[in-house]
């Protein structure tokens, strides 16, 4: 389980980028964090791994405190964290099989990941995450081969070698088309349910967020306004979370994304006659 405690941080430059963020995260728990540009999600994300030191408050994942850590400890802790990024952050030149085995690297000695041995069972596992994650057949394409979609599912792969108790998620689908992000959303979903591991998803689509999470955390201004199922999730809320002018904006931003699958639908349709 992940606990936040009055979770703070303010940058050198004086931003007040969260505001004593509590929050409890429970096993299995799938927890979407929104709220507009600037609110603080990938600040509160990067302080969970402290990829971002707080400035105050405690990171509880079991009973460890990750914010009160040195480098060493920090370092080991870190391995009982996946992430998952917008950008994928394969090693492109590799193979899809080395970028998941990547995933073991807090593991193996240096020795071993330099002259590439990973033990035998950390490979039979990275075969079955490939498989698990639709890939078995590309495990020998050099990771920039891949779409999109192939990436990211590369990417959910890596997280996963790690035998992760909580997964990091930073806009996994912002660089994809709308179906493909429906399918990583489904299958990050389906991955977390199956494993029972808890996770927070920054994402900026709001009816992505709605069909997925089974809660939704709302941000403003570094502090959580809304934290709730989805169904709760209504315009009145949304205006809280976003104002007025940034959730008009979005909504006709979606109405767009709409009308173009309905087109797209009906040219598919138009063919196959
Ligand atoms: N490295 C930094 N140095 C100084 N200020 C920062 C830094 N990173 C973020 N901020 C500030 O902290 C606040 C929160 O930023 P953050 O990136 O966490 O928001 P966000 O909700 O993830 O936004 P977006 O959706 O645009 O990615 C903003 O005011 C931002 O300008």
């Amino acid at each position: 389980m992940l606990q936040l405690d009055a979770l703070s941080k303010t940058y050198k430059t004086g931003d007040a980028a969260l505001k004593n963020v509590s929050l409890r995260v429970p096993k299995g728990q799938i927890v979407g964090l929104i709220g507009p540009s600037g609110a603080g999600k990938s600040t509160l994300i990067r302080c969970i791994n402290r990829l971002v030191e707080p400035s105050s408050g405690k990171v509880l994942l079991g009973d460890v405190d990750l914010a009160a850590l040195g480098a060493r400890q920090l370092r080991q802790q870190r391995r009982r964290i996946g992430m998952i990024f917008q950008e994928y952050a394969l090693v492109e030149r590799l193979t899809v099989m080395e970028n998941v085995l990547s995933g073991r690297l807090g593991y193996v000695p240096f020795w071993r990941s330099w002259l590439r041995r990973f033990p035998p069972d950390d490979i039979r596992n990275a075969f079955r995450l490939l498989d698990r994650v639709g890939l078995l057949e590309h495990a020998d394409k050099r990771a920039d081969a891949l779409s999109g979609g192939q990436r990211q599912r590369v990417g959910i792969a890596r997280a996963l070698a790690q035998e992760p108790e909580l997964l990091l998620v930073d806009e996994p689908t912002a660089s994809l088309d709308p179906k493909t992000s429906r399918q990583i959303m489904r299958l990050l979903t389906e991955i977390c349910e199956e494993r029972g591991l808890p996770a927070i998803v920054n994402i900026h689509d709001v009816p992505l967020a709605q069909q997925f999470m089974q809660r939704i955390v709302g941000l403003r201004a570094g502090q959580v306004v809304f934290d709730g199922p989805p169904e709760q999730l209504t315009e009145n809320v949304l205006t809280t979370i976003y104002g007025a002018e940034d959730w008009n904006a979005m909504r006709r931003g979606d109405e767009e994304q709409a009308e173009a699958e309905a087109d797209a639908a009906r040219r598919l349709e138009a063919i196959a006659r």
